[in-house]
């Protein structure tokens, strides 16, 4: 029976310090890089088994890919697009995702999907808690909007609107922070992020296979390393008929660089332990927040101490 969905909720910014997280900050995550179909009824069911899959060998926060519902493309987005503010019974989606973590009693972050909300049309991740409740929404605030001639253009602009605010949630598995794909570039975001507190960011995305091999190791080491916390992608896997055919690469990198797990691009499940501790220990070995220099420089918000 899916949890019904309280807006308000999802909308509460979280506390300035974040909890301790419990068990010691020491956690098992996966990364489902799913194989999607233009199917959208086996998508989700194929969801729910990975995910079944995924808790049953012990992990506690699981991530889906970006757009994992349905095929990345312009097209395609309005055709699958789920209202989900309307409830569950609008978005079977989400209610599946709020189904099985409740079921499961595990942490999800949903990947995202098209979201149809006041005649506009987000890309956006919902995060579930272990009692299928809808804790947090983020919808996608870099549109993919790019032009390389010759290998890849793409406008998310033509069909979906950004969102307009970030997204911290506090869970059993730590203070988490959520972008999605494109997102990743933006090192603001992911700064503001640590400066509020949060252990992990989680980025669903679906990068190509232009920008995959040079792009998609480095932004998640540089977004890791820079802030000192974990980084979490999640790919669906490589599909070489699609129109948009992913890079996969799903990866879960450490608060040093360090990549703690990592894939091709097939369709699979990675399963990592993540130690929060380890974010403390590489503070205290390179204390980079206290030597910022911010009488020669700063961003206007971005200062950790928001968070002590
Ligand atoms: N698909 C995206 O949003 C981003 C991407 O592929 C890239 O930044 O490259």
């Amino acid at each position: 029976m899916a949890a019904s969905f309280h807006p308000e909720m999802a909308r509460q910014p979280p506390a300035e310090r974040p909890p301790t997280p419990p068990n010691g900050g020491k956690y098992k995550i996966a990364v489902c890089q799913v194989a999607v179909t233009s199917d959208k009824g086996s998508n989700i069911a194929h969801a729910r088994s990975v995910i079944e899959a995924a808790a049953d060998k012990g992990a506690q926060l699981i991530v889906l890919p970006e757009m994992w519902n349905c095929p990345y493309s312009n097209n395609s987005f309005p055709i699958y697009a789920e209202d989900i503010d309307a409830g569950f019974e609008a978005s079977p989606s989400s209610a599946m995702l709020s189904e099985v973590a409740c079921q499961k009693k595990v942490t999800i972050v949903g990947g995202s999907i098209p979201e149809r909300s006041n005649g506009h049309l987000y890309n956006t991740c919902c995060v579930f808690d272990k009692d299928g409740h809808l804790k947090a929404k983020h919808r996608k605030v870099h549109l993919f909007d790019i032009d390389i001639p010759g290998k890849i253009t793409f406008k998310e602009s033509d069909t979906l609107t950004p969102g307009d605010s970030l997204t911290i949630v506090d869970t059993d598995v730590g203070r988490i922070g959520v972008g999605i794909c494109y997102d990743i570039r933006f090192p603001e975001l992911a700064m503001l992020y640590a400066a509020r507190g949060v252990h992990i960011i989680c980025y669903p995305g679906a990068f190509n296979m232009t920008t995959g091999p040079l792009h998609w190791e480095l932004l998640q080491k540089a977004r890791a390393v820079d802030n000192q916390i974990y980084v979490a992608t999640c790919s669906p896997a490589r599909d070489t008929s699609a129109g948009y055919i992913a890079w996969g690469h799903s990866t879960v990198v450490g608060p040093f660089g360090e990549i703690v797990a990592t894939t091709e691009h097939e369709e699979t499940t990675i399963i990592a332990d993540i130690d929060y501790t380890e974010i403390d220990k590489r503070r205290l070995n390179m204390p980079i927040e206290s030597q910022r220099r911010g009488d020669l420089y700063s961003l206007l918000d971005v200062t950790r101490h928001a968070s002590k």
